[in-house]
Formats: C-alpha cells, structure tokens, sequence
C-alpha cells in the first residue's frame, strides 16, 4: 500500500500546488491529502503517514484535527532556479519589495532571497495591511492573480511563483518514509537540478557523498569479498555483487529486506548477528560453507547499523593455497606420472595398469609395500589421473608426528585451542586438499583417537576442527599406503577394523626391490639417462645389486646412483659404491669369490707398471674393495694363475695377466678397451700411500 502524505495548508490554492508538486517530484510514490482553512467542515486527520505544513501558524491552527500519531514535517521551501535567475537581474543598488501573503512568510521569503545570494538589491518585506512601505525599483510578488493588494508604486514587478520544497525537504521526506536507496537518489539528483537550495553547504556535501558513494560502489563491487550494510533497523541499506553471488539472492530481494530475515531460521547465524563485532565464523548457508564476519557501526552510544562480510569457505582456502605456493615455492601438488613408474616386472606392470583403470574412480586406495618401493609415486599418479588432477595433492606421513600434532595437522585448529594455538587458527590438510587427494603414508601407525576421527572424515565427508564446533564438508579422495601388516594390527586391536575395511577397497601390493632385480636394471638407465650422467656399468657393479637386499627400495638405489655419479664421471663399479656397500658379503655369492676383482687389480698394475705382489694385492684390494686377509688373496691369485689368466712371476714385479685374463676381464665386463683413467688414478693413490 502506498503511503499517505498530508498537506496542512492555507488554502485551497496552496494545497493543490502542493500536491501537484508531490505528485511531480515523487511520481506515484506516495498518496497526497490535505487541509485548508476553506474547507468545511474540516474533517480530521485519523490516519497519515506523513504531515507537512507550510508555516507554523498552520501546524497550529490544525493541531486539533490531528488524530493519529504520524510525523509532522514543516517544509522549507525555495523559489526555483527560474525565478533566481530573474531576482539576480536586479541591477545593483536597486531595491525591492518582497511581497507574500502574511508577515511571517514575507519576511522567509526574504530571508530565502538574501541566503540564495542576493546581497546587492535592498530588500524590504511587505504583505497585506502592512501600513508603510519604501518607494522601491521593483516588486518581487509570488503569485499576482493573488496578491493583488500590492502598494501603489510605479515599479517593475517580477513574478516568482509559489516557493517549491526545498531539497533538504526532499530528502527527509524519503527518510521519514524509507524509501528505497535507489529510487531516492534519483528523486534527489532529479531535483537539484531544478531548485536551488539555500543550505549552500548541502549541495555540495551531497555532489561529494555522490562521487564518495559512487567510488565506493565500484571499489566495493571489486571486492573479491560479498559486503553487506545495514541501516541502524538492520535493514540492508548496501549489498556489492559478490554478495549477491555467494548468497544466491537477486539484489532487489537484499536491498530494504532486514538481514534477520535474510538468514532467518538459523539460529546460529541469529547469535552471530547479535554480537558487536566477530571474525571468521564459519556458517552454513543453502548447503554451503561461508566464512562471515561482522561489526556494528557505532558511535557515541549510537547504533548505525552492522557491516557484514562474506566469502565462501573455499575461496579463502584456495587464496591461501596460492599465497603458501608463492611463499614457499611449491603447491600442493604431485609432480608424479605413470610414466616415470619404470619397471619391467610382470606384477609391477599389471599393478600400473590396474592403477591407470581406478585413477578415474574416487574410491579410496591402500598401497602397501615397503618404504622406497614407490607409494608415493603411485598416488601421485593416481591422483595426477583422477578428474580432480587440477585440485591440490597433499602427502603427510602418519608416522612422523606425534598424536597431537598430527591431529591438528589433518584437521586444523581454532584459534584458543590450546596453548601455543596460533591466532585466527590453522587450516588443515584434509581442508587444503579439498576437492584433490590426500596421500596417508605410513596409515598403519595412525594413533586410534585419530582413526575414529578419519573414519568420520571418510564416511560424513565432514570434519570438525581441533577446539571447533562447526562442522566443515571436505571432499576429499584419500590414498593410504603402508609397510604394516594391517590384518594384524587389527587383531592385535591396534587398528580399527572399520577404518581398514573402509581403506581396503583397492589394495594394491607393490613388490620390494629384491623381489624384481630386473628392474635395477631398468630403473638405474632410467635415471642416469634422466640426470644427464651417462656411465659405464661394470658387472662387478651388477653383482653387488643382485646380491644386495636393497631394503630402501628404490630410493636407496637412486640415492646410491646419486652418490656414484658424483665420485665417477666415467663409470659405476663396485670400487665406487659408498663405504657403507663395499662389503665382502654384498659381493661375494657362490658364483663370484673376487677373483675378478684380484685380476683387475693385477691388469690396471701392470698398465702403470707397480708391482703386483701379494702384498701389494691385499693392501691395494682393502682399501679399493672390501676387507680380505692376505691368505684369502693368496688362494685367489692360485685359482687366477690355476685357470691361466695370470702368471706368478716371482721377484720385483709380482704378478702379471695374461691374454686369457684379458679376454676374460673384457669379455665379462670387468673391464673395456678404453681405459679408465679415475681407476688408474685410484690405484696409483692407493699404491702411493705405502
Ligand atoms: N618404479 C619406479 N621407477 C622409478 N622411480 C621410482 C620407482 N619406484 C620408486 N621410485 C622413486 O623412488 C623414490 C621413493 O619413492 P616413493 O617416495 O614413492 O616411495 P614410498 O613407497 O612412498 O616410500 P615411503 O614409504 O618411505 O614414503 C622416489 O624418488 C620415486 O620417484
């Protein structure tokens, strides 16, 4: 229903004017009634909205009429711009009578004149019955079919028309009668245009609020932030567009709606609002999660009305995750593919093929094998497979904090909830990973407390923060690997049965190292050809892999690679392996005794010429290969010189190989024609220290 205004007016003639002025500025936006004192009788006032008055003589004379409570306004009023204009003609040092109706609006109407700038025309007020008046130049009358009790002077006469509202009436109006932010500036820019106000300041303080609020507008809509404002009734007074998209409500249904009514039904939201001020608080709204914060807007005990920002919980997450990439490098992410999976094992590559066909799936993985044996590697690649490849890969190993910290590592914290808790709290990984994968290593040695609490995140898909209360949705895809018998910890109730059967829809075995030597193989090209250190593999270098356990995995092998492309930059050999290695039992097997390595030793003697005694042999053999006493490397130069491959030569040069030694060296990879010359080096060195 529209509201009603009510004019208190003199007469018929002014209440029309009125009206059709109301009607002109507000277009169909209110009703108009009114009262004069030509009407009889004179009906009361029993229900309005608004009352204004011309002057107080009328609020008044009509006070007895008004039966209901609305608000009574007196309106200030002006001439237009027109009849400005035409008073500004006045030449200076002329003079003029001001002529209105009574006393009291003659003497406003010249106060108005004077206040709109008239200072060089002398004025002097005059209104019916007044007994003197100055000879003037001129007569300033509003309405002459009216006034016609104008003294008889010869003077120019200029008509100015009735005084229209002032704007300052205008606008308390709208304020008195809520309407719309919208609507009233337009009805407010419409207006000043056409009527000069005689409160200079307002114009201007009202052109710079209009650029201010216009500027404020554009900086507000760039917010990547929704902001709300609301008037001191709660009403929402201001909502940006990022607003409007995270809360799914068209602009006119916020605009004028009360906020209580916005988020009505959520008592949480409800007990947010009613405090002064509060950060980050995370709601729930239509389905989804929102991070809100809030300040009242008061000042000396008076309540303006609250300032409410806005963002969906994942937004935030995902700036965070951005920051943490610039800040430290690196994202959340897997680098890894199934490409760099190298392996030639019959099992293994089954296992990769099985592994490409679930990646598409979100159902969950456990990958159990041993430390090194690629776990990671495979969860990468699962994940780098997956739909959710462009969502965040985050690796965390249960066995590597202790309960506490590996609790609020997974599922953050508020802030307050313990001791040493970090202001504004802390997300968690199951948070950051949302929407991607979160890789569990070593899931076996998950504390108990923390397996009831996976197993919530699992099946709710919701978790709750440490010291929180609100419950927070993740989707997240989780990979769980271990090197734990899992069966057993759960007999051993260690583990719960729950959780391993909810982990165990995908099991996958990867084999150790030891149990695929072919891959060595394999995976030692792949990454010498990857890093860019092409080397010669001896086959002493392939016996000490085959004999070796290898209980890191491959990640002992690469860091073993690592280690002998640094020292050698021509060959891999057992003479280079890392001290920890060159051991005589990660050599010698039922087929290779060291003779070979004796043999070696002898042909790179006798190429610079030392003397290849026994002797010699043992000291060059212990510091260059692994510890042997000097009988064993006696009964290794017998069978050397037994299958004819050296010659004992007794005296100064020891001993020296022969061309079945040779062929023997070449022919089995223990040597090649071109020599090495770190070899060389090494032998002389080692000759050199005795
Ligand atoms: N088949 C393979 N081909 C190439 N590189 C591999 C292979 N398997 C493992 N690696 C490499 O070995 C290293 C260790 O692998 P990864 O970290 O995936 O092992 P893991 O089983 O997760 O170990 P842990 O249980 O100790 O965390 C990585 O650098 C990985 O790239």
């Amino acid at each position: 229903m529209k509201k009603l205004i009510t004019i208190l007016g003199i007469d018929e003639e002014i209440c029309v004017f009125f009206r059709n002025e109301i009607l002109k500025i507000f277009g169909d936006l209110f009703e108009v009634d009114y009262r004069n004192r030509d009407m009889e009788p004179l009906p009361p006032i029993t229900a309005s909205d608004l009352i204004l008055y011309t002057d107080p003589e009328m609020h008044n004379e009509f006070i007895s009429i008004i039966k209901c409570n609305a608000p009574t306004l007196m309106m200030k009023r002006t001439i237009t711009r027109e009849a400005l204009r035409k008073i500004k003609s006045i030449p200076p040092g002329k003079s003029a009578l001001v002529v209105n109706i009574n006393q009291y609006m003659a003497n406003e109407t010249t106060a108005l004149i004077y206040q709109l700038g008239v200072s060089d025309v002398t004025l002097y007020p005059y209104w019916e019955g007044k007994p003197t008046y100055p000879d003037v130049d001129y007569i300033i009358n509003v309405d002459p079919r009216k006034y016609s009790f104008l003294p008889p002077i010869n003077a120019e006469v200029i008509i100015i028309g009735h005084r229209v509202f002032d704007i300052s009436s205008i606008i308390d109006i709208l304020s008195i009668l809520r309407v719309e932010k919208e609507r009233s500036e337009e009805i407010i820019k419409n207006y000043m245009f056409k009527v000069p106000s005689f409160l200079h300041g307002l114009q201007s303080t009202y052109d710079n609020k209009s650029v201010m609020a216009a500027q404020l507008n554009i900086l507000l809509d760039q917010l990547s932030n929704g902001v709300i404002v609301t008037d001191a009734a709660d009403m929402i007074e201001f909502a940006n567009s990022k607003s409007v998209e995270i809360l799914g409500i068209p602009m006119d249904k916020l605009l004028n709606h009360s906020i209580y009514s916005l988020f009505s039904g959520n008592e949480k939201i409800d007990a947010i609002l009613n405090n002064k001020e509060l950060k980050d608080e995370l709601i729930k709204y239509n389905g989804n999660d929102l991070v809100l914060s809030m300040k009242s807007v008061e000042r000396e005990n008076n309540y303006y009305g609250k300032i409410i920002m806005i963002n969906p919980y994942y937004e935030m997450i995902n700036t965070q995750q951005k920051i943490h990439k610039k800040i430290i490098g690196k994202g959340y992410y897997s680098k890894y593919d199934f490409s760099d999976l190298i392996t030639n094992d019959p099992v293994l590559i089954r296992t990769k093929e099985i592994c490409k066909q679930i990646a598409s799936s979100d159902s969950t993985v456990l990958l159990l094998g041993e430390s090194g044996t690629g776990k990671e590697l495979f969860a990468g690649s699962i994940h780098n497979n997956s739909n959710r490849k462009t969502q965040p890969f985050v690796a965390i190993n249960c066995a590597t904090l202790p309960e506490n910290l590996l609790e609020s590592e997974l599922f953050g914290y508020e802030e307050g909830a313990f001791t040493g808790a970090k202001k504004g709290g802390k997300i968690g990984l199951f948070e950051l990973a949302n929407k991607g994968t979160i890789f569990l290593d070593e899931i076996g040695d998950l504390p108990l407390n923390l397996q009831g609490r996976l197993l919530r995140a699992l099946e709710e898909k919701e978790i709750m923060r440490v010291g929180g209360d609100s419950i927070i949705s993740v989707d997240v895809r989780v990979i769980a690997a271990t090197n734990r018998d899992l069966l057993k910890l759960v007999e051993e109730g260690k583990f719960r049965h729950d959780l391993f059967f909810r982990l165990n829809v995908f099991q996958i075995t990867i084999p150790p190292l030891r149990k695929r030597y072919e891959d060595i193989k394999v995976i030692t090209e792949h990454y010498l050809k990857k890093w860019n250190k092409m080397r010669h593999i001896y086959n002493d270098f392939q016996i000490f892999c085959n004999n070796y356990k290898w209980p890191g995995n491959v990640r002992e092998l690469k860091n073993v690679l690592n280690y002998m492309t640094t020292i050698s930059k021509s060959y891999l050999a057992f003479d280079n392996l890392p001290d920890y290695l060159r051991v005589r039992d990660y050599y010698v097997n039922g087929k290779h005794t060291g003779e070979e390595l004796v043999l070696k030793l002898i042909y790179y003697g006798n190429k610079i010429g030392i003397n290849t005694g026994r002797r010699t042999l043992h000291t060059l053999f212990n510091k260059i290969y692994y510890e042997i006493s000097e009988m064993e490397i006696r009964k290794l130069i017998d069978k050397l010189s037994e299958d004819e491959k050296i010659e004992k030569n007794i005296g100064r040069d020891g001993n020296s190989i022969t061309s079945t030694g040779i062929d023997f060296l070449l022919n089995n990879n223990y040597i090649r024609e071109e020599m090495d010359y770190e070899f060389e080096d090494k032998v002389k060195n080692a000759v050199k220290v005795f």
